[in-house]
């Protein structure tokens, strides 16, 4: 489903996150991305939903290379992608009901067909009684949560985390590694960069190890 082929990724300046990056990711699996910081693991997230573009060899999504996407097709590729980031990046002045609705209101969806899928995401991360709240309201495991149902509203087939849980403790944590977990169960490929290798082992999934820009193993 998502597959590097001598991935390099050389950033303007010189600094050379990713080199030569080869691997698959099959479709419904649920991965993590490990390594040091510095070793390329935002960068390999980055390259799927074409945050970034890699400098050298292919990126392919369903067999179809992505260096031949035309652009006016990103942003269908981003609605097969959703994105969920360490911090959660909400709009403080909309309340969850809205952040939720914003990637429907780009694509542009009706009013009724947002409602219903806003409040079908939210159910899902046990927020809906929380739609009119700010997000400065929530917690920080809350806030996250709408950052997820922001990321699924769309019902992407992939779902790409990068440090999900960094700001959070090992209790909440754990409970949202079990919402992704839902999500792939129900078919979502889902790939997560994280540094937490207690909660990463016990869950048992595989795991892409990074080193300075490298497959190190996995
Ligand atoms: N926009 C950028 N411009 C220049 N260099 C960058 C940029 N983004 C990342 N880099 C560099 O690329 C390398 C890999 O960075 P990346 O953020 O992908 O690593 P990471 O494994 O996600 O690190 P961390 O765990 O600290 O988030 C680093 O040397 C970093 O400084």
């Amino acid at each position: 489903m998502i597959r590097f082929e001598g991935v390099g990724k050389q950033y303007p300046g010189g600094n050379e996150a990713l080199r030569g990056l080869d691997l698959h990711i099959e479709p419904g699996e649920m991965v993590f991305v490990t390594g040091p910081s510095g070793a390329g693991k935002s960068t390999f997230l980055r390259l799927i939903p074409l945050l970034e573009r890699p400098s050298r060899g292919r990126v392919l999504i369903d067999g179809a290379d992505l260096g031949g996407l035309p652009g006016h097709r990103i942003p269908y590729l981003r609605r097969r992608v959703g994105m969920i980031f360490q911090d959660h990046r909400l709009l403080d002045d909309r309340n969850v009901f809205d952040n939720v609705a914003l990637p429907l209101i780009i694509a542009g969806r009706g009013r009724d067909d947002i409602g219903r899928r806003v409040r079908a995401a939210l159910d899902k991360v046990g927020l809906l009684h929380k739609e009119h709240a700010l997000p400065v309201t929530l917690s920080g495991g809350e806030q996250q949560r709408v950052g997820i149902a922001r990321a699924v509203v769309t019902r992407p087939p992939i779902l790409i985390a990068d440090e999900p849980t960094g700001n959070l403790d090992p209790a909440l944590s754990q409970e949202i590694m079990q919402l992704f977990e839902q999500f792939n169960q129900v078919g979502v490929t889902t790939v997560i960069a994280s540094h937490d290798l207690s909660l990463i082992e016990s869950l048992g999934y595989r795991r892409i190890h990074l080193e300075a820009g490298r497959l190190a193993w996995g």
